[in-house]
């Protein structure tokens, strides 16, 4: 697979730090080149067939547990090195990185994000991807994995907007979906099939001293 490296000054890269700074998300119907969503794709579902994935916990630290009530979601962490496949996602999301630096000032210093599997009828409730002990979070990413996802199967991202507004997002592949991580609650709603996703965070440095 290619090195996936793009210009920080890319129109589409242009485009999500704009929709951000004028409403707060984006939404790209085509950001990950094909082969690449496929390749994902398959790579997440090896990791699952190999029981890599686990559930995914509610909450940050020692107060961190599995709530199936609240999200029902596989997960693995994504590190540097470990598959060409992720280091090429790894090397776009760094190119918005620095998009998002340039266009915003947000000083953006690095990227966690992790593979997710929802099971049929796995949810994830409302939230905000910020925690309360840790606001580091700053913008949200994720990218969809599914071949010729339809509507009515359900998994929608939910997003509630200013005054009341509401907006779906259909986990379609190679979608991309942008959001402030503070300020934009949402959910995952379930469906009637696996639904595979990236999901990442910029976060900026914390407030240790030194
Ligand atoms: O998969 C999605 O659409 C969003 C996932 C999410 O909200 C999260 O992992 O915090
Ligand atoms: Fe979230």
């Amino acid at each position: 697979m290619r090195a996936m490296q793009i210009p920080s000054d890319h129109p589409l890269l242009l485009q999500i730090v704009d929709d951000l700074a004028t409403h707060g998300w984006s939404q790209q119907n085509i950001f990950l080149p094909q082969d690449l969503t496929r390749a994902l794709a398959a790579e997440c579902r090896k990791r699952a067939a190999e029981g890599e994935l686990a559930p995914a916990a509610v909450g940050r630290g020692p107060s961190s547990e599995i709530r199936e009530g609240i999200r029902g979601d596989h997960i693995q962490w994504i590190e540097p090195g470990q598959a060409e496949v992720c280091d090429s996602y790894l090397a776009l999301m760094d190119s918005l990185r620095e998009a998002l630096n340039r266009g915003l000032f947000l000083g953006l210093e690095d990227f966690e994000s992790h593979f997710a599997m929802y099971p049929p009828g796995a949810f994830y409730l409302k939230h905000v991807d910020r925690f309360r002990d840790d606001d580091r979070r700053m913008v949200s990413a994720v990218v969809y994995l599914n071949d010729a996802w339809l509507p009515e199967q359900g998994g929608q991202l939910r997003m509630y907007l200013e005054e009341g507004a509401q907006y779906d997002v259909v986990p379609i592949g190679g979608c991309l979906v942008v959001f402030l991580s503070g300020e934009v609650p949402h959910e995952v709603l379930p469906a009637s099939r696996e639904r595979l996703s990236l999901t990442g965070w910029f976060r900026r440095r914390g407030n240790e001293p030194f």
